[in-house]
């Protein structure tokens, strides 16, 4: 497990980390979200060894981090750096040879990385003249070359269409189930909510939130119903403790606590067959914000 305790950094006399802490755990994917200058890249870069934290620890496995455990990390950053000229899969091919790979094992390396990421067909071309999409998934398989045990990315699913998003995800989910730490950063809360086992969310600069995707989603908010009924459901707006989101005659989209909502439930049933009734979980997106909104509050 890495585990961040009580990280704090500033840069100059502007404090950007206060006092940050969470875990991510082996075989599973931990999304990292945060609105822009949240403190993402600056927690990542301190996981990684590259920037020092003002206070606070960086744990693997109880063990304070140091260049060897380091290591054994993976990371991709925001800014990209891959040299442009080099054809991919030589590229990919040195790079496992940094890591120690001898020639032959780091060429296999390379090939079934470039498999996997759907690249085979580009192989030889250089970087330079594959798209943006398709160097991103170059940069994944140059984090990955050396079998990582902790893999960082920063904003790995940027840039990239539906289908890269899950031919990547896939990567990283086998990557993860191979018993990796693997912490993402992103934007793009549809895909955290529909990958990640768990979530950590930063809000200028402290952790908001962390844990399981779905008990998060559980706990927070107030929960929406959806109501489909056979009669018009017109009057669940009179319901006392019924806030009514969207109404189309026989379908009815409200939030309510569970009691009032059983109730809207039993009055439906007496006016009309019931066709449909089920609780929503708030989306990701709906927490951050509230969530974001709430911190913005809280600080001024
Ligand atoms: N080298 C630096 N010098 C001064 N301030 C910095 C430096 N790097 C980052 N910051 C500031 O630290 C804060 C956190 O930045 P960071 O890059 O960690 O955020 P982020 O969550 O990764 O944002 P984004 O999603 O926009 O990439 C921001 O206010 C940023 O302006």
């Amino acid at each position: 497990m890495l585990e961040l305790r009580n990280v704090n950094r500033s840069y100059g006399d502007h404090q950007v980390l206060h006092d940050v802490g969470f875990t991510a755990g082996r075989g599973r994917l931990t999304g990292f979200v945060g609105g822009n200058g949240a403190g993402k890249t600056t927690t990542m870069r301190i996981i990684l060894g590259v920037l020092r934290a003002d206070s606070g620890t960086v744990t693997l496995d109880g063990q304070t981090l140091d260049s060897s455990s380091r290591r054994r990390f993976g990371y991709m950053p925001e800014e990209r750096g891959l040299y442009p000229k080099m054809s991919v899969h030589s590229q990919v091919t040195y790079l496992a040879r940094l890591h120690g790979f001898d020639r032959r094992s780091a060429a296999a390396r390379a090939e079934e990385l470039l498999e996997r990421l759907g690249l085979s067909p580009r192989r030889d071309d250089p970087l330079e003249s594959l798209s943006l999409g398709n160097q991103q998934r170059v940069q994944i398989a140059a984090a990955l070359v050396h079998g990582p045990d902790v893999l960082i990315l920063d904003e790995p699913f940027s840039g990239l269409d539906p289908m890269a998003v899950d031919v990547v995800l896939d990567v990283l989910s086998e990557h993860a189930r191979q018993g990796a730490i693997v912490l993402f950063s992103s934007h793009q809360l549809d895909v955290v909510e529909r990958l990640c086992d768990d979530i950590v969310i930063i809000g200028g600069g402290r952790i908001l939130a962390s844990g399981e995707t779905y008990g998060l989603r559980e706990r927070h908010g107030t929960r929406r119903y959806e109501l489909l009924s056979g009669a018009d459901l017109g009057w669940v707006r009179e319901h006392p403790g019924a806030q009514v989101d969207e109404f189309d005659a026989g379908r009815v989209l409200f939030r309510a606590e569970e009691a009032e909502a059983q109730q809207v439930l039993a009055a439906a049933v007496q006016r009309g067959e019931v066709r449909r009734f089920s609780p929503l979980l708030p989306t990701l997106s709906e927490i951050f914000k509230d969530m974001a909104t709430t911190s913005q509050e809280a600080q001024r």
